[in-house]
């Protein structure tokens, strides 16, 4: 019996990303399959925890598969599963909607696209899951009943931005998928799915792992007779349970895909496997490409927990650091209750033991990377470097290997300078290139390189040939507040506190010329200090200056204004912190000024060029100005003096 037919449509991006499927020129259109077996795992995997926890629900889970129907006559393709099924709400926005997270981008992405235009990246950079289907079929036909409901939801749609959804009764548990196939054409990689030998071909290259046995009906003929048996396509061996040397990349590869919803090829494998008091195995990958919401609240952390081959969730977040946030994988625990909970987990030791050890491999998977494989290092620190430098926050215990592990751009010089990647450098290599008598690990924080690379602090460091760290993460504002030190060296801002970077004969050699400039200038500094008080809080002479005229530091502990900026962002009072202006002796500007300042300190001009250092101070590292049409205007007013005076 069926009730009413009701027609819907998509939700705008489903359609257009429906839309761009069906005309798809993505060449490996097999991977349909993948999604749909990929599903029906998670669906069989779900039913079976549900009937651990919900023990009222009458769930069978006698005989939980996946099965697998062609019908070369009607050119079909049905995917069964008995798994937990979907309510018809469930129906609605899981399938009419795109509403997973992670999605945001992609809308983005769908919007820009022209219709014409390269979808095929599209599909490889986010991963479609059952929309894949309609690269191959031109109508899709859905049956599902949710465990513990009667009544069923049929699904139909041909893509076209609309959809039927009716009521069904009868339908057995789990869901039911079949596509209406489209003509085969090799040509387009769109082959016959009906065939026997790509079914099998495509099962044992994508889902051999799959935990569910996936079946199919076999027909052949014996002594004349036609027989059907049913045959289990797929090996249904744990991946992590085999020594690493049984398994080939390419089989790492489709299970990192099955279990992180990933398009992308992994980066590195982690097989571990712990005996003792509290056994466990761990399969871990290292993506190649950061997701699109590694930084936004929608992402999830941490990898499946299965506790002796059961799987129990998704996204454990107790086996994972935020600052790890980005590995994916299996870890299944021998000694674990099936029943374990969320709260359980938070609480239970091993489970926090078994994350120390994860920790510690794959930090030292990566230092083994970057020592054996540079390149490979470097693709995953481009990826991943900024979420890792979390850590270096967060896990005290483990600094010193992340500090190892770390990359920064610095202001050495290279032959190939455009390559951003080439002007890395490590802590370790940094220390090793320190000049002699050099103490401290220079770094500048900012918001761009070039900002950090132009800002007037650097020039004496240039003039010297000191190295600087160059700092342009958000992170790194943070980090370097608390990280003092990497192998016995301080870490020393270069737009901080006193600069004194001449050795002890320069500065015997320079002491009676330093103590003059100091009384030469000393009552325009004080006059200075009084003039722009509201602004910093001294006014000095300057070490750090070779050609600009001013710049502003802060004090030793003081915070920078990027992170006083980010505080504020995110919602937290702090305090405003005055700056110190340091003004450069030898330049033209801040000489004349002081033949001004003594001949009449109350002289328009003198006070002008006053803040007009201070401006330019503020300019300079990217600041923004108090009161910028002020400031213009005392610009105009000086350069109109000047023209005028030279006219
Ligand atoms: N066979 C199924 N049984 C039960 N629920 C299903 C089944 N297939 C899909 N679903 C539900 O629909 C959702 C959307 O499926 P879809 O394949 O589009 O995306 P996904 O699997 O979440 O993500 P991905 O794009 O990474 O594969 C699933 O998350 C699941 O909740």
């Amino acid at each position: 019996m069926s009730t009413q037919v009701e027609e819907r449509e998509f939700q705008a991006e489903a359609r257009q990303l429906l839309e761009l499927l069906i005309h798809s020129v993505y060449s490996n259109k097999d991977t349909f399959l993948r999604e749909l077996i990929s599903n029906a795992s998670d669906a069989l995997d779900k039913a079976r925890l549900e009937s651990y926890r919900n023990k009222d629900l009458d769930i069978d889970t006698s005989d939980l598969h996946i099965e697998i129907t062609p019908d070369k006559d009607a050119r079909t393709l049905t995917v069964r599963d008995n798994g937990i099924g979907m309510s018809k709400d469930e129906v609605v926005t899981l399938i009419g909607t795109l509403a997973k997270s992670g999605t945001a981008e992609l809308r983005r992405a769908l919007a820009e696209a022209k219709n014409s235009e390269v979808p095929s990246e599209l599909i490889g950079q986010f991963g479609v899951g059952f929309y894949s289907t309609f690269m191959v079929a031109d109508k899709v036909t859905m049956v599902t009943r949710k465990v513990g409901e009667t009544t069923a939801t049929r699904w139909v749609s041909e893509g076209a931005g609309t959809y039927t959804i009716e009521d069904v009764e009868d339908a057995p548990q789990g869901t039911s998928i079949t596509l209406h196939l489209k003509d085969s054409d090799d040509d387009d990689h769109l082959f016959d799915y009906t065939a026997e030998w790509k079914i099998r071909e495509i099962v044992k290259r994508y889902s051999d792992f799959i935990s569910w046995p996936v079946r199919m009906d076999k027909e052949s003929t014996v002594d004349e007779e036609t027989v059907t048996e049913t045959v289990t396509l797929n090996s249904q061996k744990a991946l992590w349970a085999r020594p690493k040397s049984e398994v080939t990349d390419e089989e790492y590869a489709e299970f990192y895909k099955h279990v992180s919803h990933a398009w992308d090829e992994p980066l590195e494998v982690i097989s571990m496997k712990a005996e003792g008091t509290f056994e466990y195995q761990a399969l871990l990958f290292l993506p190649t490409h950061a997701p699109h919401d590694l930084f936004t609240r929608e992402h999830k952390r941490g990898v499946q927990l299965y506790v002796k081959r059961v799987f129990i969730m998704d996204n454990c977040e107790e086996l994972m650091p935020q600052y790890l946030r980005f590995v994916k994988g299996v870890v299944d625990a021998q000694d674990l209750s099936l029943n374990v909970s969320r709260e359980i987990l938070q609480q239970n030791r091993q489970i926090s033991r078994i994350q120390k050890r994860l920790v510690k491999k794959v930090l030292s998977t990566i230092k083994d990377m970057m020592a054996n494989e540079p390149e490979k290092y470097r693709t995953f620190w481009g990826e991943f470097g900024r979420v890792l430098k979390e850590g270096l926050l967060f896990d005290v215990d483990n600094r010193e290997t992340l500090l190892e592990v770390s990359s920064f751009v610095s202001t050495r010089k290279q032959e190939d300078t455009e390559d951003e990647q080439n002007r890395w450098t490590t802590l370790r290599e940094y220390v090793d290139r320190m000049k002699d008598g050099q103490d401290r690990i220079y770094y500048m924080t900012g918001e761009t390189r070039q900002l950090v690379e132009n800002s007037p602090h650097m020039e004496a460091f240039q003039a010297k040939g000191l190295e600087v760290l160059i700092l342009t993460d958000p992170v790194d504002e943070m980090w370097v507040e608390s990280v003092r030190e990497f192998d016995g060296k301080q870490f020393h801002s270069i737009a901080k506190g006193d600069v004194d970077l001449d050795s002890e004969e320069e500065k015997e050699a320079d002491e009676s010329d330093r103590e003059q400039r100091e009384k030469d200038f000393a009552e325009l500094l004080n006059w200075m200090k009084e003039t722009l008080t509201e602004d910093v809080k001294d006014v000095r002479l300057s070490s750090r200056l070779t050609t600009s005229p001013a710049c502003l530091v802060g004090d030793d502990f003081d915070i920078t204004p990027a992170l006083e900026r980010m505080y504020r962002a995110s919602g937290q009072p702090v305090p405003h912190i005055k700056r110190i202006l340091e003004i450069n002796p030898n330049h033209p500007l801040v000489t004349t000024l002081r033949t001004l300042h003594s001949r009449d300190a109350e002289g328009n001009n003198v006070k002008a060029t006053a803040e007009l250092l201070h401006g330019m101070a503020v300019l300079a590292e990217g600041g923004e100005l108090k009161d910028p049409a002020g400031f213009t205007k005392v610009l105009a007013d000086t350069l109109a003096n000047t023209i005028g005076g030279e006219s």
